[in-house]
């Protein structure tokens, strides 16, 4: 990583005006926007809401505040209901259309600090329960983004770094003229700790929701902001889950949380927001699962680093980087080569080694085009298709995606023991989160190398029974 781009990511560490106070590690959860803000609850209700008479926000143990069921609530039971008008949604005229995906996040957080800086603002009751700053590595020091240790996570932090810089001077442009009735901030000055504020609260709180819907006869995915629904926290076997439903009285949408599973006193609410690897996890949310079954690394296919990795496995021959005409034709159609290819592949996570990845390798160790097209990409693609073009072949293949993890290790600079030795010292939060995920991404390589040990084991063993029959 280029030291440039890590001082333009630690930058943001130093525009913390709006964002009040610094984040205190030490708190049990973060602080919220005013130190004694409205009960949301009672809002809510006010609002024409519903929410079930036994739940509460709490403390939910390390994962900030929560809601947490005060007596037992039954399977199918409702537990929150939203009227169309509490969600905090874009307004029409922001949907202009210049906005690509990747900036719906900032285009509802504008909308969000637009209601944080208006005076009597419907969402304020909201919006003051907010947390005042976000553990999303954008905000870390730029030593801490560097001990993620991880390229493509490095990557999109500094991405987003350098976009919220941009986007400051383009905000800044263009409220620099205006009058003081027109400011959408009410004067406040819009910087990059500010729009990272706004940008982290809608990427750790924001639901996508289906609209209109499309021609294709698809339903439009529309982010929004569910006031109390999103004091869920995150769970992979959550006991709730969102559902939409049209109103009764008006036609109009309602968005509710119903009970999945029998909630038992003091449960907490829980939610899945997705089957997400830790990157995402991180970056948008500010948190690392242990063991998280979604987790992967991404590699670059590259034919000059699985030749390296197939010499250093001691399989014979390979022909990664100079594949013979028929094995670049089936590269092409895993688009791993040819116009535009995607050489993103990934390790670990349920499809533990990826499919184009498989394919490729058993591929170019095959030498022989006639056993290749006797299956189809799919089973080629496929790990639980046992060895399609035999045993030898599937070997190869294992002990190469072997050895591209023993490298991928080697890319770390430090070794988990020295990583627990540092977490047991006791470090910052945002440092403890960077080297806990760093832990997870090289027990997740571990884990595919010992995986495929044990296939390999198992086919050598096949393979000396056929020898000796
Ligand atoms: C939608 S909010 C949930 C309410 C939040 N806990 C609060 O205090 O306002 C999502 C945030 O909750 C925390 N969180 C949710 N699930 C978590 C989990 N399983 N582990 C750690 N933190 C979690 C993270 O800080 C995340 O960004």
């Amino acid at each position: 990583m280029a030291a440039s781009k890590m001082v333009m990511a630690s930058s943001l560490t130093h525009f913390r005006r709006l964002t009040c106070a610094a984040t205190d590690s030490s708190a049990s959860y973060p602080a919220r926007l005013v130190p004694q803000p409205p009960d949301l609850i009672k809002w809510v209700r006010r609002q024409g809401g519903f929410v079930h008479h036994s739940l509460k926000i709490a403390q939910d143990s390390t994962n900030g505040l929560g809601l947490l069921a005060s007596d037992e609530i039954p399977k199918g039971s409702d537990l929150i209901a939203l009227p169309h008008h509490i969600p905090l949604r874009f307004s029409p005229l922001e949907s202009d259309g210049i906005w690509t995906e990747e900036l719906w996040a900032m285009k509802l957080g504008l909308r969000f600090l637009q209601e944080r800086a208006k005076v009597g603002s419907f969402w304020w009751p909201y919006i003051s329960n907010l947390p005042e700053a976000y553990s999303v590595p954008i905000f870390f020091a730029g030593e801490d983004i560097k001990n993620l240790q991880y390229a493509p996570l490095l990557y999109q932090v500094n991405k987003r770094c350098r976009f919220l810089l941009d986007f400051e001077q383009e905000v800044r442009r263009a409220l620099e003229d205006l009058k003081a009735n027109d400011h959408p901030f009410n004067g406040e000055d819009v910087d990059a700790s500010s729009l990272g504020w706004a940008m982290s609260a809608v990427s750790s709180r924001a639901f996508r929701v289906h609209g209109k819907t499309l021609p294709d006869g698809t339903k439009e995915d529309v982010p929004m902001m569910l006031p109390l629904i999103d004091m869920c926290n995150h769970s992979f076997e959550p006991n709730a889950r969102i559902v939409q439903e049209q109103g009764a009285e008006n036609g109009k949408m309602l968005v509710k949380v119903v009970a999945e599973t029998e909630i038992k006193q003091n449960d907490p609410l829980a939610l899945n927001y997705g089957c997400l690897n830790n990157d995402l996890f991180l970056l948008d949310y500010g948190f690392v699962i242990p063991s998280n079954p979604y987790d992967c690394i991404e590699l670059r296919y590259d034919g000059a680093l699985l030749d390296a990795a197939s010499m250093a496995a001691g399989v014979s021959s390979p022909s990664f980087s100079s594949p013979s005409p028929w094995q670049q034709l089936i590269l092409k159609q895993l688009g791993l080569d040819g116009e535009a290819p995607n050489l993103k592949v990934t390790l670990g996570g349920p499809e533990l080694v990826d499919g184009r990845l498989l394919a490729a390798l058993r591929v170019l160790v095959a030498n022989n085009l006639q056993a290749v097209e006797k299956h189809d990409l799919e089973t080629l693609k496929s790990l639980s298709a046992e060895a399609p073009l035999g045993v030898t072949n599937e070997i190869a293949a294992f002990r190469t995606v072997i050895a591209l993890c023993v490298i991928a290790l080697g890319h770390f600079p430090t070794k988990i023991m020295e990583d627990e030795s540092l977490l047991k010292e006791g470090v910052s939060g945002s440092l403890e989160l960077a080297v806990t995920f760093r832990i997870q991404k090289k027990s997740l390589i571990i884990d595919v190398i010992k995986d495929l040990t044990r296939r390999v084991k198992l086919l050598s063993s096949k393979e000396t029974v056929t020898a000796q029959e």
